[in-house]
């Protein structure tokens, strides 16, 4: 596999002097699609715009594709294309737009049209190319700015948040577009606070959370220490907690608790006779357990 970015030892502190990326250390390789995934203020955008160049490390290094960030971040810039949580696109229709882009990056006119059209036809704004970008509703301006990658299909394809303000029938739609850039050999960057968006695209998975990576690996690797399933119990008396922490990890959040065991069976017999259990549900293990378990609240 080639190693398409290297970070190693990233720090980011914004003037205020606190570290927003803290020792960072990543491999992010060829053909992929990696999505990082953190709460709001994690630092996902901050190290997406240490890899596009937009920012400047503090401290470590960061290669892409064998370049340096601080010393060759024009040819960096050739080879990304950047979808931005808002439009960047200038203010003029929304074909105009895109054709602009397009041509920047050398794509032949005829070829650039047809990719256009196909975009804007995929994401159901093909009545809006002759509309100005900003008549448009957020959700639409978000369409717009994933077009602007998608058409040219970059070497590195970064999305930050790419389905923020789109509805969930566009979702799909983004999704299916942004998993279909791997058929160019673009590898696909991709920063989220959607979970369900990060099991649905990624290949692989970091997990961030206050400037530190907890955790990184395909969604399988991730899940695959709490098990396959957990208990969801919504409990009336807080006392509850202190009789079943022995019985594997536990998580509480107000009323319910989720405790994760290989021993689920046995554990439902046990438990089921204990007075202040409400109710008692068996889910699927998903990213979100992850997260929870790797962030806190956790008691063995
Ligand atoms: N220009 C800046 N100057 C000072 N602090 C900043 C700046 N940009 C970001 N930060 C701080 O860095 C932290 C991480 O911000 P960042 O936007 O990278 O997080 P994020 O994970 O992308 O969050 P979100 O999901 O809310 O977009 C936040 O605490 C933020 O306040």
């Amino acid at each position: 596999m080639r190693e398409i970015i290297n970070i190693q030892n990233l720090t980011k502190e914004y003037k205020n002097e606190v570290k927003t990326l803290k020792g960072i250390n990543l491999k992010i390789y060829e053909n992929e699609v990696f999505v990082i995934v953190g709460p709001n203020g994690a630092g996902k955008t901050t190290l997406l715009y240490i890899i596009s160049t937009i920012l400047k490390p503090t401290e470590g290094s960061v290669y892409v594709m064998g370049y340096d960030v601080t010393k060759n971040p024009g040819k960096i810039r050739e080879l990304l294309g950047f979808a931005f949580t808002e439009i960047t696109l200038f203010n003029t229709t929304v074909y105009k737009a895109l054709w602009a882009h397009g041509r920047i990056y050398g794509i032949p006119k005829n070829e650039l049209r047809q990719r256009i059209l196909n975009c804007l036809n995929e994401l159901d704004i093909i009545d809006k190319s002759d509309s100005i970008i900003w008549e448009l509703s957020s959700g639409q301006r978000k369409r717009v700015e994933i077009c602007k990658v998608i058409i040219q299909r970059p070497k590195i394809a970064i999305f930050d948040e790419p389905t923020i303000t789109v509805d969930i029938d566009g979702k799909h739609k983004v999704w299916s577009l942004i998993k279909n850039l791997k058929k160019y050999g673009s590898t696909v960057i991709i920063a989220t606070n959607d979970i369900y968006e990060a099991e649905y695209l990624a290949d692989r998975v970091a997990i961030l959370n206050k400037g530190e990576l907890l955790a990184v690996g395909s969604i399988d690797e991730l899940k695959k220490p709490l098990g396959s399933e957990v208990l969801e119990l919504e409990v009336s008396n807080p006392n509850v907690i202190s009789k079943i922490s022995h019985l594997g990890r536990i998580i509480v959040s107000g009323n319910y608790i989720r405790l994760y065991s290989d021993k689920l069976q046995d554990i439902i017999k046990e438990i089921s006779t204990l007075n202040g259990i409400i109710s008692i549900r068996r889910l699927n293990v998903t990213l979100d357990d992850v997260f929870l378990v790797l962030t806190g609240g956790v008691k063995q």
